[in-house]
């Protein structure tokens, strides 16, 4: 579970997050959407101690992330898919990070395999293509076996293989009871990827609801995203 409560990120005088206030609950995978700048990869810098909130409190199943003990043991997380020391082995980057949290090094090969990168797991991160980066990220956040996943753009990069893998991936660890949060900007993707979505514009909560009923009167959810969220962009290209 993922609580925020009055989240606000101020960048001189502009709310990047703007008092957001929202649950994103286990057992789905929730989609985190909004136009570019809307705020996501903030509020999941916040979430995950990256960044710090000016007003509110971001929660991890009720803690705050500077308080868990084993942090990668409770979330898991996928932000950037060059978070990795360039020089290091993807197992080595693996293994640092099983033994700062205490997690059992067997662990690092079956993150490896499940994430296809068992070929590559001596390569130099630093070689790695975007979708290979992406696969170790994804590696980094599955090792602890958490409870809480939160995933930025996870598709950026991948192959279709790739990116079916993701969707198949985050509808399994839903399945099994996790909480599942996936920032996307492919409307056809989080369609067949979400349960619920979470949708922010210029920092404020647009909407919070199931993707069934999000949809409903639409023909689908890219004209819905489209329509909601038509007065919040701000990057728009010239048509
Ligand atoms: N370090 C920073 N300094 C100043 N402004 C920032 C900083 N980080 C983010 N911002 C601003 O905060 C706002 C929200 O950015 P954020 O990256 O959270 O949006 P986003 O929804 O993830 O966008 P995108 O879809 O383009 O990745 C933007 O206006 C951005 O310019």
């Amino acid at each position: 579970m993922i609580t925020l409560r009055h989240v606000t990120k101020m960048y001189g005088a502009r709310a990047a997050v703007d008092d957001l206030t929202v649950d994103v609950r286990p057992g789905r995978v929730t989609g985190f959407l909004g136009p570019n700048g809307a705020g996501k990869s903030t509020t999941m810098r916040i979430l995950l101690g990256l960044d710090r909130a000016d007003a509110g409190e971001a929660l991890i199943n009720g803690v705050r992330y500077a308080e868990l003990a084993w942090p990668l043991r409770e979330v898991g997380a996928a932000l950037d898919a060059r978070s990795f020391h360039p020089g290091r082995t993807a197992r080595a980057h693996l293994l640092g990070l099983a033994r700062s949290n205490r997690i059992p090094l067997r662990r690092v090969d079956e993150v490896l395999t499940a994430v296809g990168l068992e070929s590559a797991a001596d390569q130099r991160a630093g070689r790695f293509s975007l979708g290979m980066g992406q696969r170790l990220g994804i590696a980094a956040a599955l090792l602890g076996d958490p409870a809480v996943l939160v995933f930025d753009e996870p598709v950026n990069g991948l192959d279709p293989e790739g990116v079916r893998w993701v969707r198949d991936l985050a509808r399994s660890l839903a399945a099994e009871g996790r909480t599942v949060l996936l920032s996307s900007h492919l409307m056809s993707e989080a369609q067949l990827t979400a349960d619920h979505l979470v949708i922010l514009g210029r920092g404020r909560l647009l909407a919070d609801a199931p993707l069934a009923e999000f949809v409903a009167s639409h023909a689908s959810l890219e004209d819905a995203y489209l329509a909601l969220t038509a007065d919040a962009v701000e990057y728009g290209a010239a048509r």
